[in-house]
Parts: C-alpha cells; structure tokens; sequence
C-alpha cells in the first residue's frame, strides 16, 4: 500500500479551520437575507431529483474550500481508480465494483485483465430467466402448485437492501388478480422467534427460500436456513422436493453444495462486490421476482445514471461529492456527530435502516489508510424515521437539543396512493420543518405571539426561554417527482458514492468491516459454554456473572 496524506495534513483543512471561525456564529436567517439567489446557488439536479443544500451553514467560500479538499485528497483519482477495478479495498485485497452491477452501457470494466461484464450479464439472465418462470406459473413447487409466496434469509448487506427496496418499491409489485403476485418474508434475527413467527403463515407446498448470503457461513443465515429446511422437510418428507423449494445467492459454491442446494439453483455472484453494496447483485433476486425483472433492470438503470453523473460531473455540480463535503463540514468543523435521514414517505420507512449499514459499516472506522489512528472523527451515527413519525417523536432534540444533527429530508411531489389532502399534509410538514429548523422563533417573536394569546406579562416572562428556537440547524431537502424504480436507484448510488467520497477524503477504508469479527468470535467461543448449566470463570466477572446468572434462570 502507498502511504497516503492524511485528512489533517491536507492545506484546505486549516483553510477550513480558519473559515470556520468565521462563519461558526453565523446565522442561516441572515445568509439567506444577503443573498436571495441563495437557492438558485445552492441547490442542484439531476434528472428529477432536486437537491436543495441551501439550508446549510455554508457560504461560496466555504464550498470553494471543501471542493479544494477533496482534490488534494484525490478524489478524482480515487473515482477513476474504482470505476476501473484497481484493488481499492486493501486489506481484503479486492475491487470494490458495485458499479459493473449496474453497467448498463456494458463497457468493460476488467479485474486482472478480464472483463467482468459478460459473467454480470450471465447471472442477471439467469435471474430473469428465473423470475419470469415464479411469474408464469411454469416453475412449480413439489406439489405442482405455483409459488406464492417468497422468503428470503439473510443478514446485513445480505437482507437490508431486499428489504429496504421491496418495502419501497411495493406499488411496483407483480400483481396478479389485482393484488402483489408474491408475497415477501425477510428472515434475518438468529432468534428463533423470527423464522418461527415468519413460518407461520406459510405453506411449504408454495413457498419459496431464497438462501443469500456472500459468505454462506454467517452463522444466523445458516442456522435460520437449517430450521426452514427442517420445517420444509417435515411436511415435503422427500429430500428431492428440497430442489424446487431452495435456491443460494452467494460467492461460495461449496458451502451451498453441502446444504444441499443444487448447483443449477445457485444465483452466484464474486468477491468484489461488498455485502452492503450487493442488492444490484443476485442478492437482489427477491427484489427482481417481486416487482418483476424489468423493473428490477430500472433500479439498475438508475443506479448506472448516477455513476456516470458521479464520475463525469465537475465537483460544482456532483451531487454525491456536495452531500459528502457538506456532511464532512459538520462532522470534521462543527463536531456534530450523527446524521439523520428522513423520508417523508411511509414506503421509504426502511431507508434510514439501510443506511445505517451502508453508512455506519463503510466508515465507522478509526485507522487511516496508512495504519495509524486517525486522529479526527470520521463516519457519524446514520439514523432516522420516516416522517411524519418521528416529528412526534425525536424531533424536539433536532429543534431544541444541545446537539447540531444535519438532516436530510427526502419527498416525492407525487404519491403512489393520493388520498384526499394526505398527500399535501405529508408534504407541508416536509416543507416547514426545514423552514423552521433554519430559522427558528425569536425571543421577540415568541414574546408577540404569547401576548397576542392573552398571557399575562409575568406567564410571557416564565414561558418565553422555552418557547424559543434557536434554528440555524442544517438540512438537505432531496425532492423526486415520485420514487420509481429508477429514482430509487439513483438515490441509493447518491448515498453510496457520498460515503465512498468521505471515505476517500478521511484516508480510510471503506469497504472492509474488520469491526464486525470479534464479537462473533466471541459468541463462538460462548455457544458451547451454554450447553450445560456448570458455572462458567473463564471470563472477566462481568461476562462470568452474565452467564451464570442466565444459567441460574432458565434452570429455575
Ligand atoms: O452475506 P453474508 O456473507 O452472510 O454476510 C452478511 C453480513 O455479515 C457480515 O458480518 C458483515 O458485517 C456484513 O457486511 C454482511 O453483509
């Protein structure tokens, strides 16, 4: 590995912290009072998607020096170096190429000479050749009944995403006789209560499981698979039903072979594609059997346009890099630590979720590229709620708390399900929200309202402090016509390439999650201590007295 430069070395980073000192007391009422073409400035587009980041605390200097950080810290090198294969993901010793997923052009993108593209285009025929067969009718569970019903069990990058984009893509489903053609079960909780409560439901003789898992090791995908064969196998009682009823998405065909899923069955997909970053893959096959393939191919097609716009845009007008500075602004300059993500429509509920993952596994890291200890923060805490919900709930810490949480609001201007006024409710709360976090209430404005209401000048007096709002609290507001499956795509690409660029602006790796390792060595070297009720003292007191005081319960 070539050493790097690190985050604080780079000479836009003092410039930077002198800046801040400038502009840290300034308020967003008065920037926006000086400048009316402030949004003009400040907010760009790309197809329908509109990205307003005129409510942040920034002005045109300090964007000049945010742009003048990410090229000394390589950006453009960084993007051109990913796009083109070269092993970016060091210490796992791979490519990092999501992006060939969803080449839609189908230019070549090698690996060591060879051309990825034609084994991508394999597999999705495959996948389409095997959606289309769910759909017709033509593949059959073993008791020659369509499949209605389809699960699929997986963890972290091998569940969110299917998860996140089934939920919000639900008006694009199959339909048959006017309702989704397929029902969508996600087991992911090594608690049994998951598969259990999921199983349920179903019928073995028309559901489908859908085995996803990179790695085909993690030990909750494995053992939630074993318990839904076992459940399959109980009713079928003929191990060759297991053919029609099982199929893998994963990089290990060994593993798949020994649990017994045939070959032929195998969606496959390789090593330079990171979990968080597979639902383009042949993870995605429960997406793509749900709301159909050419939908599915939709998703990729918008994930595609916004690579091409994040390799080929200027940093004035790359969404991506923009979202990725202003969020390092905050996180490097103001000190804030997390980062909500709030989408104003109820089928975007899982999105924050997804990102959590996506955000919070790439760089919730605190080694730089070099292998010394970065000494600054580098990725926040990714959380959120769809609105309205979480107005009603955390939203009084975003407005009133001593924390500064940048936010970004996402909406569609069209509904899938326009009811009545709901749809202009939703959006009104999108809209004032923003408004009032940047502005806030005055002591004077506070003061006027309470004497307007009749209070008396002594309840004005006591009430007025917790009536104010500071604002000049940060947002984004991203505003699609309506979530399609292109829009959606492009919007996860969005996120993606914004961590991918503060990665690359932190020094650090942010596609390996060396992180996740040792608490499941842990609970691998725990799970045989539970079998029997013997006091337990190879631990420190705390673990000791954990698990002695769980034997004591579940014996009494
Ligand atoms: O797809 P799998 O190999 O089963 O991995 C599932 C998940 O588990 C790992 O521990 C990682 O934290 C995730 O990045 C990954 O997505």
């Amino acid at each position: 590995m070539l050493p790097t430069q690190s985050f604080l070395q780079l000479p836009a980073y003092q410039q930077l912290q002198n800046h801040y000192q400038q502009i840290k007391d300034r308020h967003l009422r008065d920037l926006f009072a000086e400048n009316p073409k402030r949004f003009d400035h400040f907010s760009l587009r790309f197809e329908d998607i509109l990205v307003d980041f005129s409510k942040n605390r920034i002005d045109n200097e300090t964007l000049t020096l945010l742009r003048r950080l990410a090229s000394e810290a390589g950006l453009s090198e960084a993007i051109e170096k990913m796009f083109s294969g070269d092993r970016i993901n060091a210490t796992e010793n791979r490519s990092v190429l999501h992006v060939a997923l969803r080449n839609r052009s189908n230019s070549p993108i090698e690996v060591d000479g060879k051309d990825v593209m034609p084994e991508v285009n394999v597999v999705l025929d495959k996948m389409k050749s095997f959606a289309d067969r769910l759909t017709s009718g033509e593949w059959k569970g073993y008791t020659g009944k369509p499949i209605t019903q389809l699960v699929n069990i997986g963890i972290g990058g091998s569940d969110l995403g299917p998860v996140m984009v089934t939920t919000a893509l639900k008006p694009y489903a199959v339909q048959k006789d006017g309702k989704p053609q397929f029902g969508v079960h996600f087991v992911s909780n090594v608690d049994g209560v998951h598969i259990y409560e999921t199983l349920q439901d179903l019928d073995p003789e028309t559901t489908l499981f859908m085995i996803a898992s990179k790695t085909f090791t993690t030990q909750e995908t494995m053992a939630n698979a074993h318990s839904a064969r076992d459940w399959f196998l109980k009713h079928a009682q003929d191990e060759s039903a297991v053919a029609k009823h099982f199929v893998a998405i994963s990089t290990n065909k060994s593993e798949v072979e020994k649990f017994g899923i045939d070959p032929e069955n195998m969606f496959v997909f390789w090593d330079w594609v990171g979990g968080r970053y597979s639902l383009w893959s042949a993870i995605g096959l429960s997406i793509a059997c749900y709301i159909g393939f050419e939908n599915f191919a939709e998703l990729l097609e918008g994930g595609h346009a916004m690579d091409q716009h994040f390799k080929n845009t200027p940093l004035e007008e790359n969404i991506p890099a923009t979202l990725a500075l202003v969020g390092i602004w905050y996180n490097n300059f103001f000190g804030a630590e997390s980062h909500a993500i709030l989408p104003y429509d109820q089928y975007m509920s899982r999105f924050a979720a997804y990102f959590q993952q996506g955000d919070m596994e790439s760089n919730g890291k605190s080694v730089d590229r070099n292998g010394q200890p970065a000494a600054y923060q580098t990725g926040p805490v990714i959380w959120g709620e769809p609105g309205t919900n979480g107005q009603h709930a955390f939203y009084q810490l975003i407005h009133q708390g001593t924390k500064l949480i940048p936010c970004d609001f996402i909406a569609p201007a069209i509904s899938h399900r326009p009811l009545g006024e709901h749809h202009n409710m939703l959006l009104s709360n999108f809209f004032a929200q923003t408004e009032a976090l940047m502005n806030g209430k005055s002591g004077e404005e506070v003061v006027s309202e309470l004497e307007k209401s009749g209070k008396t000048r002594e309840e004005v007096e006591l009430l007025m402090p917790f009536k104010v709002f500071s604002g000049n609290r940060p947002t984004n507001s991203i505003l699609v016509k309506q979530i399609t499956p292109r829009t959606l795509g492009s919007l996860i690409a969005l996120y993606e390439h914004k961590i991918f660029t503060q990665g690359v602006i932190w020094n650090i790796f942010s596609f390996d999650q060396w992180g996740v390792e040792l608490g499941k060595q842990l609970a691998n070297r725990i799970l045989p201590e539970l079998t029997d009720n013997q006091p337990v003292s190879s631990h420190d007191s705390s673990t000791n007295g954990l698990i002695n005081y769980f034997k004591e319960l579940r014996r009494s």
